[in-house]
């Protein structure tokens, strides 16, 4: 991503399998985890809930009934538009992707919709007032 060469399934495919271990152990240990991570399109949020031997399974509703080695997993889409958010990359500072691959991620999203078990918050608002409709969404779960 450093020499602006978007990455690709076999890249983020390990990657997300690493993560999906990492939520499993910590769920397992009791704890709720916030995952900050682009999971662009829906095999590779299949793969954060299921790793990578679940995502064949079909049917129920991602994320509603955890079966063992599955993750509950809401899915926190945060939204904006491409001048926005290219607006913000290119004020940021020392951080690996540049702002010229955005078009790339644009290209490679699938949004989150139903059945996954998802809501969407636009990044126009504030920091506090996203973390507080996360907060709320949770609690109703
Ligand atoms: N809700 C927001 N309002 C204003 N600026 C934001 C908001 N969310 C993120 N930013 C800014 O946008 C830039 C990209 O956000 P960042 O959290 O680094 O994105 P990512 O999760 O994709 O790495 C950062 O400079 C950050 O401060
Ligand atoms: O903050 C950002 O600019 C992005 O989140 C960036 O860090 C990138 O999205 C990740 O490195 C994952 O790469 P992919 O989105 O290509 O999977």
């Amino acid at each position: 991503m450093g020499r602006g060469i978007p990455l690709n399934d076999q890249d983020r495919i390990p990657w997300l399998c690493n993560l999906h271990d990492m939520l499993v152990r910590d769920v397992a240990s009791g704890q709720r985890v916030v995952l900050a991570c682009s999971a662009l399109k829906k095999m590779y949020r299949d793969i954060l809930i299921r790793g990578k031997d679940g995502t064949a399974l079909k049917g129920g509703e991602s994320g509603k009934e955890e079966k063992p080695g599955e993750v509950q997993l809401l899915v926190v889409h945060l939204s904006g538009s491409f001048e926005v958010i290219s607006g913000r990359l290119l004020k940021r500072k020392g951080h690996f992707m540049p702002p010229e691959l955005l078009q790339s991620q644009f290209e490679t999203l699938e949004p989150p919709a139903a059945p996954e078990n998802c809501i969407q918050i636009s990044v126009d608002k504030n920091v506090s007032e996203i973390i507080a409709t996360i907060t709320e969404t949770l609690k109703m779960k």
